[in-house]
Order: structure tokens, then sequence, then C-alpha cells
């Protein structure tokens, strides 16, 4: 992997890098914020976060301002971009933001001309990973949170694999992806219009039949302007509590949908991740 940049931030280094992706079919940059302790020769747990439509790696890493409390509390971050890019990666045919290049929405398309390069679940819980574990000092400790699409693919890649991730939160998921209108549009033509493959990629329907009962921190702002629409936490909470499965989900007053929230909760959510990361640690 290249090396594109470098920063100093609380004592750690924020960095850049490009790959090539053989999953997705194309260069790809992702970034990652190594805590001091690293240059301590410290192994640490990871946390990979996923941003939302429009996004690249840097949304979170310039707004979230997580790299204070990843410093104090030790944790490893990297936040890949949000879908493949690059010469001959097709996107939406109108241009539209919700579609294509800036929403992969961390599935494994089926349908062409999608399926060639839009392959993120298995970029994001395998082939990055790897990457991340074979080059950066980390433990086999992992967590994984994201914002909106990235809330989604959070709940989704958590609740797929069970076992895999040892600590899951999200801020303002599409939590019901097969009945808004960006998930509709999405897994319509990522995934085709056979409605009952969208299920295997829908958290609300995913945590119905979970078999790991991994506890779950959504963070909502009950001033988002997508919440009934697009990201509908009330049927996620509702298929938790039809079998008792361990949601916090927290409604927060006056919060909406920008990264203004996210900020606002990013050290809950670190302090989350790092107790359960840590506990388990050997
Ligand atoms: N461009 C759109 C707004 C898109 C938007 O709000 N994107 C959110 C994620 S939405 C769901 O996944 C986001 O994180 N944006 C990046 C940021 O830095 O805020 C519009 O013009 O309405």
């Amino acid at each position: 992997m290249e090396l594109l940049s470098s920063n100093k931030s609380f004592g750690g280094w924020h960095q850049r890098y490009k790959h090539h992706s053989a999953v997705l079919n194309c260069e790809m940059v992702f970034a990652v914020y190594l805590p001091p302790q690293v240059e301590q020769g410290q192994r640490l747990p990871v946390l990979y976060w996923l941003s939302g439509l429009t996004c690249t790696d840097e949304n979170f890493m310039q707004k979230a301002g997580a790299q204070r409390w990843a410093a104090e509390l030790g944790l490893i971050l990297v936040a890949p971009d949000t879908s493949p890019r690059g010469p001959g990666v097709p996107s939406d045919p109108e241009g539209a933001w919700d579609f294509g290049l800036g929403a992969g929405f961390y599935l494994n398309a089926t349908q062409q001309p999608w399926a060639k390069h839009y392959q993120m679940h298995d970029y994001v819980v395998h082939e990055l990973p790897a990457l991340i574990e074979a080059k950066v000092p980390v433990t086999d400790q992992r967590g994984i949170s994201g914002h909106s699409m990235g809330g989604h693919g959070a709940l989704v890649c958590a609740l797929r694999n069970p076992g895999r991730y040892q600590s899951v939160s999200a801020f303002s998921p599409i939590s019901h992806p097969s009945d808004c209108p960006w998930g509709e549009k999405a897994f319509s033509r990522y995934l085709g219009e056979d409605r009952a493959c969208w299920n295997d990629w829908d958290a609300s329907l995913l945590l119905a039949k979970a078999s790991e009962r991994l506890p779950i921190l959504v963070d909502q702002g009950e001033q988002d302007g997508f919440m009934q629409d697009q990201l509908k936490p009330e049927v996620l909470e509702a298929a938790a509590k039809a079998i008792d499965y361990p949601l916090t989900l927290r409604l927060q007053p006056g919060y909406d949908h920008s990264y203004y929230f996210v900020a606002s909760f990013i050290e809950e959510h670190l302090r989350y991740h790092a107790q359960a990361l840590q506990q388990q640690q050997p």
C-alpha cells in the first residue's frame, strides 16, 4: 500500500493510503488513525468506521473529532471509502448522490454492471481488515460503527458475521433499507428486483433472526429530517423488542443528521467500543 499523507494528531498519526483492491477491481484510498501508544510498540484494538452517502474516508476523520478520544483510549481507527471509485467504475446514470459512487451500501452487488466493482461488504469485512492486520499493529479485537448508510453498513456487517466483531454501534442508521426510498433504489439496482434477496442486507430483518447477542448502541437525532422516511429506527427497535435483543436506542433531542451530531456523541461511542474491545484482550 502507498502512503499518501501523514499528519500528526493528538500525539498520534492520521495517515491516508492507496492500494489495489482485488475485491473491488480498482484502486482504493482509506484512512487510519494511529494513536500515540503505537509508537511505544503496543498492539491496539481497531474500530472500523463506515461513512454515509456522498462521503469518502475524509468526512469522519475531518469532522467527528474522534482522534482526541482514540488517542486517550488507545484505539486504532480505520475509515474506508464508501464505494469503489476510478476509471471504469459505473455510477448513477443521472449523477444522483444517493446511488453509485459514494453510495456502495456495504453490500455485494449481484447485478450487472454493478457486480464487477460494488462488493463493499467483502471489502470492509475481509479484504481491508486482512491488509490492516498485516501492516498495522492491531490486536484481533475489532469494532465497527458508522453513520447513516454507514450505520446500516456497521449493523449489517456485524449481524451477518457473528464472532467477527466484539463491538458495534451506529449513528442514525438506515435501519430498514428494504422499505425506504434510499434502500429501495440501491437494492433494486445492486441486488435486482426480487425483494427476497434484499432481506440479507437489512439490519432489522437480520436482527430478527440473529444467532449472536452482540449488544448494539444506536444514537439518533430527533430533529433528523431523514428519520421518518429513510432511517426508521422504530423498526429496528421493534425487531429487537420482539426477541429481547440487547439494543440501546437513544433518541437525542434537538440533533439533526449532520456531523455536528456525530461529533457530539463520538466520545461516548469510542468509550463504548474501547470498553468492549479492551475487556476481551488476553
Ligand atoms: N448531498 C446531500 C446530503 C447528503 C448527506 O447528508 N450525506 C450524509 C450522509 S446521509 C446517509 O448516508 C453525510 O454524512 N454527508 C457528509 C458530511 O460531511 O456531512 C444533500 O445535498 O442533501
